[in-house]
Order: C-alpha cells, then structure tokens, then sequence
C-alpha cells in the first residue's frame, strides 16, 4: 500500500521533460515540502547576498560579521568563501577569466540552492566581471540577490595585503590580481549596478 502511494507520487511529480545542457532525458523533480513550507519552518526568507570586491577589501569581514549578527538574531545563514571552495568544490580552477566564470557560476548554482533550502546565503568572492554576478543574478529573482560592492581604493587594499598576495603580483609571481581589465570591470559599473556599497 504504501509503496503504491510512493510509486503515485513519484508518477505525479515527474511532470517536466527536458534537455539539459549534454545531458538527455532530464526531469525535473517536485518535492511536496517546497521552499514556502521551508522558510516557514525557519521563521525567514532564504536569500543570496554577493559580496564582490578587490581582494583584501573586506568581503569575508563583512561576510563573516553579517553571518555572526544574523546568527545572534536567530537567523540561520552561510557563508560561501572564494578562497574555502577553492580548497575544494573550485580546487581544479585557476584564475584565468574562463575559469573566473566557471568559479562564479558554480557558486552562483550552489548559492541558490542555499537560498531554495530557505538559508541567508553569504557568497563572499572577488566576482570581478559584472556578466558573470549578473548570471547569477538571473539564477534568482531580483528581490533574492543583493549585490554589495566593497568600495576600496586599490592601494588601501594593497597596504593591508595581509596573505602577501600583492607583493607576489608585483614581483610578477602570480598573475591576474592587478589586472586593469578586473578594475575597468568594477569601476565602470559600480556607481549604478551595486544594491548597495559599502566603504569598510
Ligand atoms: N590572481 C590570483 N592569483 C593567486 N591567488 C589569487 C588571485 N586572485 C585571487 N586570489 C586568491 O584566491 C582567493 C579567492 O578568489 P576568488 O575565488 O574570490 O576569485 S574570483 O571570484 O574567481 O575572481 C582570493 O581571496 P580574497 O583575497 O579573500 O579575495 C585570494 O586569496
Ligand atoms: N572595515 C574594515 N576596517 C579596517 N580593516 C578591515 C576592515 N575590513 C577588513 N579589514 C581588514 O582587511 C584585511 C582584509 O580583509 P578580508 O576580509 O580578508 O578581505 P577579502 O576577503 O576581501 O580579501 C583583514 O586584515 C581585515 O582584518
């Protein structure tokens, strides 16, 4: 009897057939506990808030305050870190621009569905290329994804350079930090795309 029903419900609920990217044959399952039964149950609404910045300018600060003061208040959230998910989940990437946006997308798949399961999500990552955070935007709804900009000057963020990050880009050892072309990318959208900025 009650394999009936299960085998009903899995009947019911492969409703949409799809091509997905490669793959075929694809469908698309519904649970009966959705995100509204969710968010109900954790007393919030699940969210993306992108923190993207130079590095060195603050974003796993802010990240890690707003997740602590959320936390405080009963709220429950996670932070997604650039520099932890390339200790694994983004291990096989570089920080070419190809691999940029492979770096963004994932987090950008694995933030909505953090948002889905009902959590705060904190993405905190350097997300130079506006395309690329705008993809992720798209993933969302609008209302869902808060963009916040870390509005520091290069050379504050240079001074700190807490991991020597800078150093070994001006010394030509690791490319791509100081790229001019990552700098046009935030400088010329920041004053209208961002929904918020913040000067740490
Ligand atoms: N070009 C280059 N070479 C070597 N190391 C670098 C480079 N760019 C970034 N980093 C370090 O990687 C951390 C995570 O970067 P992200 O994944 O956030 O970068 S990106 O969003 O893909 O652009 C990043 O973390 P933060 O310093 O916290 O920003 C840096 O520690
Ligand atoms: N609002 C702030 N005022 C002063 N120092 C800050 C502020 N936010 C971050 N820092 C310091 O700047 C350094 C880099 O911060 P971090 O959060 O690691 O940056 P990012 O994640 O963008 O690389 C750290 O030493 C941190 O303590």
């Amino acid at each position: 009897m009650e394999c009936l029903f299960v085998e009903r419900e899995i009947k019911r609920n492969i409703s949409v057939m799809s091509t997905v990217g490669n793959s075929t044959n694809i469908f698309w399952q519904e649970c009966p506990v959705g995100k509204i039964e969710r968010q109900k149950l954790l007393n919030q609404k699940g969210c993306v808030v992108w923190i993207t910045g130079l590095s060195g300018s603050g974003k796993s600060t802010l990240a890690c305050s707003v997740n602590r003061e959320l936390y405080s208040r009963g709220k429950l959230s996670y932070v997604l870190d650039g520099d932890n998910l390339r200790h694994g989940l983004n291990k096989d990437l570089s920080f070419k621009a190809e691999d940029r946006t492979e770096n963004i997308r994932r987090v950008g798949e694995v933030a909505k569905l953090f948002a889905d399961a009902g959590l705060i999500c904190i993405a905190s990552l350097i997300s130079p290329y506006k395309k690329d955070r705008d993809a992720c935007r798209a993933m969302l709804s609008d209302p869902n994804f808060i963009e916040v900009y870390m509005n520091m000057p290069l050379e504050l963020c240079e001074a700190r350079d807490v991991k020597g990050l800078y150093k070994l880009a001006r010394a030509g050892k690791i490319k791509g930090l100081v790229s001019k072309y990552i700098f046009c990318n935030f400088y010329e959208h920041a004053p209208k795309t961002f929904s918020l900025k913040f000067f740490g």
